[in-house]
């Protein structure tokens, strides 16, 4: 008897499921002591996902993505990475890791730091790309400099460069801009654009509650170590809105705007509830509707137009919300 035919079979099957999750974990509980940090928490991060951990001091998000790199051992719960078990170290090959606090050995150069990372991996990285990733973190100028010379903000971007430099397929990334200046989180936050363009997954936890709105498919909310919510930002903040003040509008205005969206109205404000987005909130509603054909079509129906304002309530807004325990 063969098991050819069988194993061929198989693997068909396989060939044609989607492929497994960057990150599946399941039940994980971490104890210190006495007190519970992380208390059953599950959740998955796709492939080219940018998924947001977000949370208060405490909440247990570091312990979190401890466990998932295999740096704290779980009390309970299972971790998959890239689709091995956690525990296999073949699952980290394709990981990239900005710890939250971290020292580089300050007598070597930034160049040499990112070889000495490289060779630790075992990736064949050319010094070209080597030097690229020096550049895409804005340290071009840097690279034969000592990193005990270093500012707090050009470690981080080191650290940044050194997680991205041996062609990871998931990066998790905390707190990576804490010692940045605006200019330095607009880069990470284009590093990390750039990442989920290149179908790499990346896991960002982060304070910085706009940057993860800008940057964030989907956000799980952790507090005291369980998950408080998780969704897309379409699902967590609603729908968005179009905000319009207006006069004249008849009959056959008021019917387009309400084919726009569903329709409230207060004296001359008139809000529209704009369907069917479920976007990053990079996207401005303008993105997901036609809002220029639509303030076209009310002035051809003789609307006089003083106002459109796309809006919804903000990221932060909500997370505090959910910590309070309100009601979505
Ligand atoms: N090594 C440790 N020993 C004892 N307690 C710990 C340890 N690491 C974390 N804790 C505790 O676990 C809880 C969660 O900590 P964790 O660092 O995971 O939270 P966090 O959400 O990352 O917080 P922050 O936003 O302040 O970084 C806290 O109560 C913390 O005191």
């Amino acid at each position: 008897m063969t098991a050819g035919p069988d194993l061929a079979a198989a693997r068909g099957l396989l060939a044609g499921l989607p492929p497994s999750p960057a990150v599946w974990c399941s039940g994980l509980r971490k104890r210190y002591g006495r007190r519970t940090a992380v208390d059953g928490v599950s959740f998955t991060v796709g492939r080219g996902e940018v998924l947001g951990l977000l949370g208060p001091n405490g909440a247990g998000k570091t312990s979190v993505i401890k466990m998932l790199l295999g740096l704290v051992r779980p009390d309970a719960g299972e971790v998959h990475l890239l689709g091995r078990p956690g525990r296999d170290p073949r699952a980290r090959e394709r990981v990239g890791y900005l710890p939250e606090l971290f020292r580089y050995q300050p007598w070597l150069t930034a160049a040499e730091v990112l070889a000495l990372h490289v060779r630790l991996s075992g990736a064949a990285v050319p010094d070209a790309e080597q030097r690229d990733r020096l550049g895409l973190v804005g340290l071009a100028d840097r690279t034969g400099d000592r990193v005990g010379g270093f500012s707090k903000g050009m470690q981080q971007r080191l650290g940044l460069a050194v997680a991205l430099v041996a062609r990871p397929e998931l990066v998790v990334l905390d707190e990576p801009t804490s010692a940045l200046d605006p200019l330095g989180r607009a880069d990470v936050r284009d590093v990390v654009l750039g990442l989920r363009e290149e179908g790499v997954a990346v896991l960002l936890n982060s304070h910085l509650i706009g940057e993860v709105e800008r940057v964030c498919d989907r956000v799980v909310v952790l507090d005291r170590g369980r998950v408080a919510a998780a969704g897309t930002l379409g699902e967590l903040l609603g729908r968005r809105e179009l905000r319009l003040r207006l006069t004249g509008v008849g009959a056959d205005a008021e019917a387009r705007l309400a084919a726009a969206g569903r329709l409230t109205r207060s004296g001359e404000s008139w809000t529209v509830e704009l369907a069917g987005d479920e976007g990053t909130a990079e996207d401005t509603a303008e993105d997901t509707a036609d809002v220029p054909g639509l303030v076209a079509d009310l002035v051809g129906l003789g609307v006089r137009v003083h106002a459109v304002e796309p809006g919804r309530i903000t990221l932060e807004e909500r997370l505090l919300g959910i910590l309070r325990g309100d009601r979505p």
